[in-house]
């Protein structure tokens, strides 16, 4: 996502630590303190510019809803979202999904949502992609058993690596669908990118996997 350099975003994320929470490490394990209730947790990795999350986060207001996104003048940009939403179920964290395991205690979320994630094509950038065996096993730890990984791309690279890597590591492979769109789902709710490639013609390919936990798959 091409990004620009917007010199107000430091003192914006400081003027809404609750919306972009500063320090989110240390909410490891409490995160329904953080909401003031138990409902179930869904993260989105690479949040982007934030329209799913604002989208989803409305249709379901009985889920709390957690977007990570690595890059701060992207962020800003679905934080301002987030707050013209007046949202209280989303909270968005500016740090790297590397990050997962110091974020989240074991079995804390119920869904991941991988949309449109950068697919790093070169074989060298391998361990960068969101579904590289390394990312998979913090997902088995901070999801809670049988917790779902939902995957949209626009790329049958990325798409068929990432069914290779979910099978390979013991995940479970629920539904695949080679074309979103024509399949008319009413409850999908697009991204950003989502919305450029449908614009464009391009199907979107989605998979849903489920997880157990190591040992246990
Ligand atoms: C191609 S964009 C897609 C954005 C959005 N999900 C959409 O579909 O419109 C990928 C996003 O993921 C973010 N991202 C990539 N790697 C990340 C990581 N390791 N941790 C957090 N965010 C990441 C990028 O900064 C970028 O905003």
């Amino acid at each position: 996502m091409r990004q620009r350099h917007k010199p107000w975003a430091d003192d914006f994320l400081q003027e809404h630590p609750d919306t972009v929470i500063s320090n989110p490490v240390s909410y490891r394990g409490r995160w329904k303190d953080v909401f003031a209730n138990d409902a179930p947790i869904h993260l989105e990795i690479g949040t982007g510019k934030g329209q799913f999350i604002v989208e989803m986060a409305k249709q379901y207001p009985n889920i709390n809803f957690i977007g990570i996104e690595v890059a701060k003048s992207i962020i800003v940009t679905a934080a301002q979202k987030v707050l013209v939403s007046e949202q209280l179920n989303i909270r968005l964290l500016h740090v790297d999904a590397e990050r997962l395991t110091e974020l989240f205690a074991k079995d804390e979320l119920t869904k991941i949502c991988l949309n449109f994630s950068d697919p790093w094509p070169k074989n060298r950038h391998e361990k960068r992609r969101l579904t590289y065996y390394t990312f998979l096993d913090k997902y088995k730890e901070v999801l809670r058993p049988n917790g779902e990984i939902i995957l949209k791309t626009d790329n049958m690279g990325l798409f068929e690596y990432s069914l290779a890597s979910f099978s390979q590591n013991g995940m479970r492979i629920e539904e695949v669908n080679l074309d979103l769109h024509e399949a008319d789902d009413s409850t999908n709710r697009m991204t950003e990118y989502e919305e450029k490639f449908t614009a464009k013609g391009q199907p979107i390919y989605r998979c849903r996997i489920t997880c157990n936990h190591k040992g246990n798959s």
